[in-house]
């Protein structure tokens, strides 16, 4: 911050369009060069030229625009100090509710019966990395809908945030993560696992989200858990966590959505019996566009079986346009007799269903992880739009219409975070076998809750914002990015009609001989 200290009377005699200056929060801006570059246009400020414009500021932008042109403050006032907060770099926010409970401010004295200190410094690194790394990039290829770059990549594996991505496991052990000292990889479980994927959502980013090894993170844990030949199966883990390939889960069709029982794709035994020859289109692939690998829907002879295949020429691959970035990277591939060795099958031929719902269960709760946060992003927002916008001198929140739809965000925000939470705890103390069995119908549901909240979120969100709300860009933009892509998470990974029967068919497997 510049140290020269200005009278508010020196101020107000830059009042021209010409030589102007105005105050913002106590620190004085000379606008003179930037007025014809102004978004908003010279004639709002020249009206507000030797002004203070905290009001008019506030009312109409966002606070990260004064640190993005912080050049063009000149001083602070004379004995007056700057009010509003400036976030940096890994801080908390200090807003009501912005935190997860056991993260915010307010109860930081209090302990947490699932978080231990290694949750606690694992949060902090994560937060620095994702703020100074992840969110850059995150705004700029959402814009102009190109994919991840390798260096931001290289960083993730450097610091092993991939090898976190795929949660608790053997994989883990011995890596140093996020440069040491954070977290051990022989005690992670699955509250590390909650806070590193809760902390990549809060750019909000919708389209880069997915872009960033999305496809990774959902195909990778069914290589480990189910490739039988283990040779190959560490050294394709090794390969792509260490960012040099990249990986996808290829099961939907334009004929079958998850339906895997209406996949066309065909694995056909060689006539030499040593391979599988694959034909067929897979649709909606994320990350497709850049992938080396991919963990592919099948059938075959008897059944369904899911086959790892590396990318050949014979592998096609083709963009898809959806309403959100390009950036998720979105593919339609054709396979056209692709020949794959026979021990790149996962699992048992004809038993990929199996492969298949197991591996479901992480890919759900973590949907289910980053969407609860995306949503509290929202209410965020909501809460500092609610404050900041003034309506006849009155702010937003005056009103008890605004009062009681922030009560209805929270209590959604609040109550996806516990239910995610209780369901974290068990998962801990189980085997993935047991997680399969007990927690498939649990996880469903908690996912088909969260976008459902969404939803809701997403429609009184953008009732409180107005217009603004519709804008790209500004101060709804995160309002605007979450209410034309959060459907994404509603349909990804099982959309909400499925998960909901699901989440009662499998309870009903547990239903005693009981009447009322
Ligand atoms: C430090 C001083 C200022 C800077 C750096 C600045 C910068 C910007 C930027 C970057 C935008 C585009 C916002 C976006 O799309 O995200 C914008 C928009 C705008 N600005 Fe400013 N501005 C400043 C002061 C002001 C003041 C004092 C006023 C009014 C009195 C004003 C009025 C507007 C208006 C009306 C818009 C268009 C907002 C909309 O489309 O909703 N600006 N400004």
């Amino acid at each position: 911050m510049p140290s020269a200290t200005l009278s508010r009377k020196e101020v107000s005699k830059h009042d021209t369009e010409e030589d102007l200056w105005v105050i913002v929060d106590h620190k004085v801006y000379d606008l003179s060069d930037f007025v014809d570059a102004h978004p908003g246009g010279s004639v709002v400020l020249t009206q507000v030229a030797g002004q203070d414009a905290t009001q008019a500021f506030y009312n109409l932008h966002r606070h990260e625009i004064l640190q993005q042109y912080s050049k063009l403050c000149i001083g602070v006032l004379d004995n007056e100090l700057p009010e509003v907060i400036d976030p940096q770099p890994g801080d908390l926010s200090r807003v009501p509710y912005a935190e997860p409970l056991w993260l915010a401010p307010q109860f930081a004295q209090f302990t947490n019966q699932y978080y231990k200190d290694s949750h606690r410094r694992l949060q902090k690194a994560m937060r620095v990395f994702v703020e100074v790394h992840v969110t850059p990039e995150a705004k700029e290829k959402e814009k102009d809908g190109t994919f991840i770059s390798q260096g931001l990549i290289d960083k993730m594996a450097e610091a092993n945030i991939l090898a976190m991505r795929l949660g608790p496991g053997k994989h883990l052990h011995g890596r140093v993560i996020l440069g040491g000292g954070v977290v051990e990889g022989e005690e992670f479980d699955y509250f590390h696992d909650l806070i590193v994927s809760q902390e990549l959502t809060r750019h909000g980013q919708r389209g880069f989200q997915d872009g960033n090894m999305a496809g990774m993170t959902i195909s990778l844990t069914a290589v480990r858990q189910w490739l039988n030949n283990e040779k190959l199966r560490d050294r394709i883990t090794e390969e792509v966590l260490s960012g040099k390939k990249k990986m996808s889960l290829a099961i939907t069709e334009a004929f079958a959505g998850s339906d895997v029982a209406g996949l066309r794709t065909t694995a056909e035994v060689s006539d030499d019996g040593q391979h599988y020859i694959i034909n067929g289109t897979k649709k909606w692939i994320t990350n497709g566009m850049f992938s080396d690998y991919f963990v592919t829907g099948c059938k075959t002879k008897k059944g369904f079986s899911v086959i790892l295949v590396p990318k050949t020429e014979e592998v096609e691959v083709k963009l898809i346009k959806t309403s959100y970035s390009t950036a998720a990277a979105t593919t339609y591939i054709q396979f056209n007799n692709v020949k794959v060795p026979r021990d790149h099958l996962l699992g048992e031929e004809d038993n990929g269903f199996k492969v298949i719902m197991s591996n479901f269960n992480h890919e759900r709760w973590m949907m289910s992880c980053m969407v609860t946060r995306w949503t509290r992003t929202i209410l965020t927002d909501c809460l500092l739009w609610s404050h900041q916008r003034h309506i006849a001198s009155k702010p937003l929140i005056a009103q008890p219409l605004i009062r009681h739809k922030l009560a209805r965000l929270i209590s959604l925000v609040e109550a996806n975070q516990a239910w995610l939470e209780s369901l974290t705890h068990q998962m801990n103390g189980m085997t993935y076998a047991q997680q399969s069995v007990l927690l498939s119908g649990p996880i469903g549901l908690l996912k088909a809750f969260a976008t459902r909240s969404a939803h809701e979120v997403a429609d009184e969100a953008t009732n409180i914002f107005g217009g603004r709300g519709l804008t790209v860009g500004g101060m709804g933009a995160k309002v605007e990015m979450f209410h034309r892509t959060y459907k994404f998470d509603a349909i990804l990974g099982g959309t909400e009609e499925v998960l909901m029967d699901l989440g009662v068919r499998q309870a009903m497997r547990f239903m005693p001989n009981a009447k009322l």
